[in-house]
């Protein structure tokens, strides 16, 4: 496989430009929580501040034990010590000393206890934005690749990056420990501050420089990243396992993933390896002027200059310093790399759908008085240079019952999916009862089409909840659920099921029962049922129904769509014939358009596809 290209890298400049969704994430993060946000800010501005408290008295602990053994000792045991006096004040100092140490360990675990909640709310908050936003965009934006691509950077960052949170907080909270370090140490030695930050500013840059690599690589290995969890998911779930048994697929899949896995690996070895070398020089020269300025300490100390107290505390505070501005220089860098893929979230949260209601939209007509009329309608689907459909001209006229036909490929369910407006037309127009569809308002159409689709999902959820999905409002309403199952005869499926309605259906889950092909369509077409549409289309809708279901199933059909529209999508003629009018699609256009006698006495298209059909079963 050979190794992929990389764009030029980003610039520091847009790695720094990547902090501006820093608002936005705190505004997510306050709207998850805020009474937790405002607990973890308040606990690590408490936390901030104990560090210096207890270095100072630790150096007022060490005078005061140095001045003490310089004095004339008051002889005699423990008792006589203590009745002297002369321990009250180091004694206060230890006790306070220790109630500063009890108190950083508390305010330490309450403060990852409230981080690691709000951490959770977070992201369970962000992953319902995610979901609720994506509802909003269009079919296609899910369709093309790179949307996919963006889609699980986002996902991955609502689930994986809630470190940077507890980053950002933690770094906060160092900064203020910094300054209250710098207080203590510029009263001393000012030039300390400055020694430390020269140490750290190469390990800085490093890191800025390693992070963007990070990012670049997992950036640009998205694509590669999906098809792994693809391949995964074929080799290890059950609605794959019984094709890949009996086609014996697992070491092909087993190989192809170890070759996107290696690769990657590989990448990802050579990025560490090379971070892991220059961290280590870094931190080595960083070690280096901490032991000078040490070294200069010390003197100043045997010279007189500073008490022995001061010169723990100077070393201490010294030490904290170094290892505390470490951290800020690396953890901001480390931010400004995960503000990178913030990035990715928020362009996100950005994309807005193309196919959106009107300002001012019309409510769907009830009943629908004239029909559909397509006026040289034509689409290309995204990134597709050919016509799905063009110059498709055809009338639904209101209350009749029509079938389209035709051979794969030929433009059927696309011509449904223009209708409910999943695609707008790219030339020509739909209208519906003489206005254009895109004049209505599009939640409205939606809930007055049913559409059940050739490739309806089949949810995991309970046979109930799976029908009360037409209609999601309505899921708890068991009279009408029962109502959808006895019209797609799918009741007699349910009655059979252990736990009837309650039955969770697919075998994904705890006690789920899997079904026929047959058996699911039944329960999707009772999904259909479940709205009171005006337009009620099934695509495929027999397919994998036996003869005697769907003479059945498509009387009931009939029946219940008496006054409605209803378009039916059948490669089946038994199916077909039973229509009003059969429109024949050939190349995203009509052919030819008729009861079923009509266009068999014709001899046209439809009688040859029919007699082909028919000559099968003789
Ligand atoms: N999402 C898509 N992106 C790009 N091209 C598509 C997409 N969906 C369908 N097409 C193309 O549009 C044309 C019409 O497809 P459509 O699904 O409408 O056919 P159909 O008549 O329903 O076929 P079938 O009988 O196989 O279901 C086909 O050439 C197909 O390759």
């Amino acid at each position: 496989m050979a190794a992929p290209v990389f764009p030029s890298s980003r610039s520091l400049r847009e790695r720094v430009g990547a902090l501006r969704h820093l608002p936005s994430l705190f505004r997510l993060v306050w709207q998850a929580s805020p009474a937790l946000t405002v607990g973890s800010l308040s606990l690590r501005l408490a936390r901030s501040v104990l560090p210096v408290m207890i270095l100072y008295v630790g150096k007022l602990i060490i005078d005061e034990v140095v001045g003490q053994t310089q004095l004339a000792s008051p002889g005699g045991g423990l008792s006589n010590w203590i009745e002297s006096g002369r321990l009250d004040f180091v004694g206060g100092l230890l006790v306070l000393e220790l109630a500063l140490a009890v108190l950083a360990d508390l305010l330490g675990r309450a403060s990852s206890l409230v981080d690691s909640l709000l951490s959770e709310r977070y992201s369970n908050f962000a992953s319902v934005r995610l979901m609720e936003h994506a509802a909003t965009l269009d079919l296609e934006q899910f369709e093309s690749s790179d949307q996919q691509d963006r889609l699980e950077r986002a996902r991955r960052q609502v689930t994986g990056r809630t470190t940077l949170l507890t980053q950002i907080l933690g770094q906060a909270q160092d900064v203020l420990t910094v300054l209250s370090l710098a207080a203590g140490l510029l009263a001393y030695a000012p030039w300390l501050i400055v020694l430390i930050v020269l140490a750290l500013l190469p390990a800085f840059v490093g890191e800025v420089h390693f992070n963007a690599q990070g990012y670049r690589l997992n950036y640009f290995r998205t694509p590669e990243r999906r098809q792994l969890d693809y391949i995964r998911y074929l080799g290890s779930s059950v609605e794959t396992a019984k094709e890949i048994k009996l086609f014996d697929l697992n070491s092909f899949l087993v190989h192809r993933f170890r070759s996107f896995a290696d690769h990657m690996y590989a990448d990802n070895r050579r990025l560490a390896i090379r971070r892991a070398a220059w961290g280590t020089f870094f931190a080595a020269l960083a070690s280096c002027a901490y032991y000078l300025a040490y070294a200069l300490i010390v003197w100043r100390t045997v010279r007189g200059e500073f008490s022995i107290g001061d010169l723990t505390f100077l070393s201490g505070s010294f030490l904290r310093l170094r290892g505390l501005l470490e951290g800020l220089l690396l953890g901001f860098s480390q931010i400004a790399g995960q503000a990178l893929y913030l990035e990715d979230l928020f362009s996100f949260f950005d994309v807005r759908p193309s196919i959106t209601s009107p300002p001012v939209p019309r409510s769907f007509p009830h009943p629908l008085e004239s029909g559909i009329v397509f006026e040289n309608v034509g689409l290309r689907y995204p990134d597709s240079d050919r016509w799905a459909v063009r110059h498709l001209n055809l009338t639904l006229t209101a209350g009749e019952v029509v079938a389209l036909v035709g051979e794969n490929g030929a433009g059927k369910t696309t011509l449904v999916k223009l209708l409910a407006r999943l695609y707008d037309p790219t030339e020509g127009r739909i209208l519906l009862d003489g206005n254009d569809l895109r004049e209505y308002d599009l939640a409205d159409l939606r809930r007055h089409i049913g559409v059940i689709f050739q490739d309806f999902v089949r949810f995991h959820f309970t046979a109930g909840e799976n029908i009360g999905a037409g209609r999601i409002e309505a899921t708890d309403d068991r009279s009408r659920i029962q109502q959808a199952a006895e019209r797609s005869l799918a009741d007699r499926i349910i009655q059979r099921l252990p736990r009837g309605y309650d039955q969770p259906l697919g075998k994904r889950f705890r006690d789920g029962t899997d079904l026929s092909g047959g058996e699911w369509q039944k329960i999707a077409i009772a999904r259909a049922y479940m709205r009171d549409a005006e337009v009620l289309i099934l695509d495929e809708p027999t397919a994998a129904l036996d003869a005697r279901s769907e003479y059945e199933v498509f009387q009931r059909f009939r029946d219940l769509s008496l006054g409605k529209t209803a378009i039916l999508i059948s490669h089946r003629f038994s199916t077909v014939r039973m229509a009003d009018r059969i429109l024949v699609l050939e190349n995203g256009q009509v052919v030819e358009a008729g009861s079923h006698e009509q266009l068999v006495a014709s001899g046209g298209r439809y009688a040859e596809l029919f007699e082909l059909q028919a000559s099968g079963y003789r």
